[in-house]
């Protein structure tokens, strides 16, 4: 298991992550949740032990990294932001190239090189420059780099940034894959609520380097519990109805888009008399209303008042 205990990092006037505590298990897939600038990266980089905290510290297994990295670094693979690839090197290259610098021993690399490949879908290209790769390509080269010396725990840093759907279900697919065939545990890192949502069991939330919610999908959504989310659609846009829906105190997270509009509202509260009044006086007619199950964007607009993505 790997605890993350009080890590903290100052970057002078920035507390990039404070004081974050998780843990994952052995064979288990963990979501890291949070908008842009949250402290991800930052707690990864510590993890991955290449930059140390001000604070705190990582276990592996109740043993300090910071004290013993490399027994981390032996069964860690770290797929970070950044594509870190050679463009004239083919994929098999490229692999072989990394392998070497990791000082596998040369048979044992071949072998995984191959099952790598399998892995992340590259076998019939593997002989390709890189630089003629498509961007999700690139990507799963970049997770197979870190699959090459078979680690227990793989961390992916926003692995599907910037790629088209396709790739993106590939990607997700392969993770899944990952964990279910080799029960290589992961910590997936991401901005994209669904992603999480459909791939970890558990999840942590982060925003402004602190953790702010965690637990399985259904107990972090029971934050939420004594709210409904409602989604109406309008017949035509109004400004009219939007400022009354704004103005009205049992309403909250009022969001607009065009003729979708969607907001919170306490479960014990009936509503709907003020809304068919509101509409009325504002010469709209309502096309829908329903209920919606609260989703862990809705969540974090509750505990932080902002959008997951900004
Ligand atoms: N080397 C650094 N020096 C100063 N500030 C930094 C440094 N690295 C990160 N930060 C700041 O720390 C905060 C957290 O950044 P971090 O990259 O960890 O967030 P993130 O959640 O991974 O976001 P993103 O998805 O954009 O990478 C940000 O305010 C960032 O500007």
């Amino acid at each position: 298991m790997i605890e993350v205990v009080n890590l903290t990092k100052k970057f002078k006037k920035v507390n990039a992550v404070d004081q974050v505590n998780f843990y994952i298990e052995p064979g288990e897939i963990v979501g890291l949740l949070g908008p842009n600038g949250a402290g991800k990266s930052t707690t990864i980089t510590m993890l991955s032990t290449l930059i140390p905290p001000t604070e705190g510290d990582v276990f592996l297994n109740q043993k300090s990294i910071i004290k013993n990295p490399v027994s981390l670094r032996k069964i860690l693979g770290v797929v970070p932001q950044e594509i870190a690839l050679y463009g004239e090197l083919t994929a098999r290259e490229n692999l072989k190239f990394f392998g070497n610098i990791h000082k596998m021993p040369k048979k044992k690399l071949e072998e995984r090189i191959e099952i790598v490949l399998e892995q992340i879908g590259l076998q019939n290209e593997s002989k390709k420059k890189v630089k003629h790769y498509s961007g999700g390509m690139k990507r799963r080269l970049n997770i197979g780099v870190a699959l090459l010396h078979e680690p227990k725990y793989l961390i992916m840093d926003e692995p599907t940034v910037g790629i088209d759907p396709q790739s993106r279900n590939h990607i997700l697919e392969t993770v899944k894959r990952l964990n279910e065939e080799f029960h290589t545990a992961i910590i997936y890192t991401s901005h994209y609520m669904e992603e999480v949502e459909y791939i970890a069991k558990r999840i942590y939330i982060m925003d402004k380097g602190k953790i702010i919610a965690s637990g399985t999908k259904d107990e972090i959504k029971s934050i939420l519990s004594s709210e409904n989310t409602i989604l109406i659609k309008l017949e035509q846009p109004s400004k009219e109805f939007v400022h009354a829906l704004l103005q009205e105190p049992m309403l909250s997270n009022v969001n607009v888009n065009e003729k979708e509009i969607s907001f919170t509202v306490a479960k014990d509260v009936n509503f709907l008399p003020t809304l068919m009044t509101l509409s009325k006086n504002s010469g709209v007619r309502l096309k829908s209303f329903q209920v919606e199950e609260p989703s862990l964007e809705d969540v974090f607009l509750h505990l932080t008042g902002r959008a997951l993505r900004n």
